[in-house]
């Protein structure tokens, strides 16, 4: 039997190539794909309302929808922009081989280190670790795709920007001038990719169970899970990082800022992996028990303002 496997895909540069990437995996096993870019959300019309179906991340909603509706058989995400719950009838099929996880500034000029510097991010996450370090920087406000991000940076006065290393690997843009940021926890699963497939797709799932790297896939639990126990249903400033430290070693660091970076708790231990279970949850109830609970709720009362 040929079945075409139905990829469906979101249009920007980088989930182009992350679908992409799969795709020839999946035909190098001898299966026959497509790709589906995929309308917005407004477009579909599904029978029940999305919060039934638990449907919620801004970045993969769309997919969601479209793959409950029929229009498409898998779905290619950056894993770091997945909720940490999957739509009811969604599952995780397959982890890919994780790329670079960190973070790196792209800048004209380190001179304004020392001085007053003006960084633009979006995140929450980057911000508060910007000016936990840099406390006499100003960060501003910076969205949109990493291409949209990179022309604002040229286009504007500050000195720099940050982004994650895969996402500029990915779409083959090397920047003039960059540092690694190794000392700023990225966001849990940055740097890997997830594809969902529906429960019930049998020949999907087996299909992607090729792709899938074990690998990245237990660290990247590790980090999802200790995000799940944290955040309740807010964003919060939260990194979140396990990795190799040497044949038999793994170590899982994370933390919690304050939005303003002036507090920072932080967890981490050693572990080998197949003997982590449990890691994750665990770790991140000891930095609620460290301050980290009231620090939440502190989060959550300033955004529930803004
Ligand atoms: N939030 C957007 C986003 N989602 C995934 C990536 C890059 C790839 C990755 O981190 O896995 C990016 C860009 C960025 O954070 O700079």
């Amino acid at each position: 039997m040929t079945r075409t496997i139905r990829i469906g895909t979101r249009d920007s540069e980088l989930a182009l190539w992350q679908a992409n990437t799969v795709r020839e995996q999946l035909e190098k096993s001898g299966y026959t794909t497509t790709l589906v870019p995929v309308k917005s959300t407004g477009d579909i019309v599904l029978d029940k309302p999305l919060y039934e179906l638990g449907i919620t991340g801004i970045f993969t909603k769309t997919l969601d929808v479209a793959m409950l509706n029929g229009d498409i058989d898998i779905a290619v995400h950056s894993m770091k922009d997945v909720p940490t719950a999957l739509p009811k009838g969604i599952v995780e099929a397959a982890v890919l081989k994780r790329a670079a996880t960190q973070d790196i500034l792209v800048h004209k000029g380190l001179d304004f280190l020392d001085n007053k510097g003006i960084i633009a991010t979006g995140s929450l996450r980057r911000k508060a670790q910007w000016l936990h370090r840099y406390p006499e920087h100003t960060v501003v406000d910076l969205r949109g795709n990493v291409n949209t991000r990179m022309k604002k940076l040229e286009d504007n006065d500050w000195n720099g920007a940050i982004f994650a290393a895969a996402g500029l690997q990915r779409i083959n843009l090397t920047p003039d001038n960059f540092i690694d940021l190794d000392w700023m926890i990225p966001a849990p699963a940055q740097g890997a990719m997830l594809v969902v497939a529906k429960e019930e797709d049998a020949f999907c799932l087996e299909a992607l169970s090729l792709l899938n790297d074990k690998e990245t896939q237990e660290c990247v639990a590790i980090e999802r899970d200790f995000l799940r126990t944290l955040e309740g249903g807010c964003t919060a400033p939260i990194g979140a990082l396990a990795s190799k430290v040497n044949d038999v070693e793994y170590r899982f660091e994370g933390a919690l800022f304050s939005l303003d970076g002036t507090q920072k708790i932080q967890v981490e231990e050693t572990f080998s992996l197949g003997k982590h279970e449990g890691l994750g949850k665990k770790l991140a109830e000891k930095l609620l028990d460290e301050g980290g609970k009231e620090l939440m709720k502190e989060i959550k009362e300033i955004l529930k303002k803004d």
